[in-house]
């Protein structure tokens, strides 16, 4: 056993993945952007107001691809044709406007590439030396991938990424359902797991499905946020717990 990571009674740790363990939630903020911004100033033309991270936050941040579209296009007005997950992204479809960001964000990470945060390797490292059980629960397609290209792979035992969520229908954050199916593919249940995440919507599942902490990690100054939906603590980087401040 190593050194005490968690509160008394949790055995499983359920991460999300941008923004959690690696940078890429930047990335994606960025991919929305220019994607966004193209799109509205076609559609808003004269009226056009920019994407804002504060529209970000509120509507895109870890919840599914095309609930996002969907979201944040309803913010401004504007509602369009579901379509289909292959719809080309040439398409103005709910799914071609995903997938158009999909392409900009992969340039984006193949320009840039894919960092872990330091401070969530340590943290990662001592949660395998204490013996607790690991599962990445993110709303990306490109969970796989940017976990693989980060080198974490090797921590975790089960993965439900945005491809899971679409096969087995889960409804995605700020609903439970990926944490619930996070803590049950390590065998624990959802007093005995932690939640780590970023996103509003993120902690708001915590809270929803009863986990036994969830803990909102403050990238962006918006810890009072993060409390007030649902997070049992508040840190700014992951490394913090090891320094003894919070269990
Ligand atoms: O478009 P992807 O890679 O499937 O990701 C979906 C969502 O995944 C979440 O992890 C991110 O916080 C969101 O910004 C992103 O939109």
């Amino acid at each position: 056993m190593g050194q005490r990571v968690a509160p008394e009674g949790i055995t499983a740790c359920l991460f999300d993945l941008d923004g959690v363990l690696t940078s890429t939630a930047a990335q994606h903020m960025a991919a929305w952007k220019q994607t966004f911004d193209a799109f509205l100033r076609e559609h808003e033309r004269e009226r056009f107001r920019p994407f804002t991270e504060t529209d970000y936050v509120e509507y895109v941040d870890g919840r599914p691809r095309a609930d996002g579209v969907r979201q944040f296009l309803a913010s401004r007005g504007i509602t369009l044709p579901e379509g289909g997950h292959d719809d080309p992204p040439t398409a103005d479809t709910v799914y071609g406007v995903g997938n158009r960001k999909n392409d900009a964000l992969l340039k984006i990470i193949q320009e840039h590439g894919v960092t872990p945060y330091p401070g969530s390797v340590r943290y990662l490292e001592a949660v395998r030396d204490a013996g607790l059980a690991v599962a990445v629960v993110t709303s990306s397609e490109n969970g796989a991938s940017v976990l693989d290209a980060a080198g974490l792979s090797r921590f975790v035992q089960a993965r439900i990424d945005g491809l899971v969520i679409n096969r087995q229908k889960l409804r995605g954050k700020p609903e439970p359902d990926s944490f619930l199916a996070g803590a049950k593919a390590l065998g624990a249940n959802p007093a005995q797991a932690a939640v780590f995440e970023d996103a509003l919507a993120g902690v708001q599942a915590g809270r929803a499905g009863g986990f036994g902490w969830v803990v909102g990690v403050d990238r962006t100054h918006h810890a009072d946020e993060l409390r007030a939906h649902g997070a049992d603590i508040v840190v700014s980087d992951l490394a913090e717990i090891l320094e003894g401040v919070t269990p």
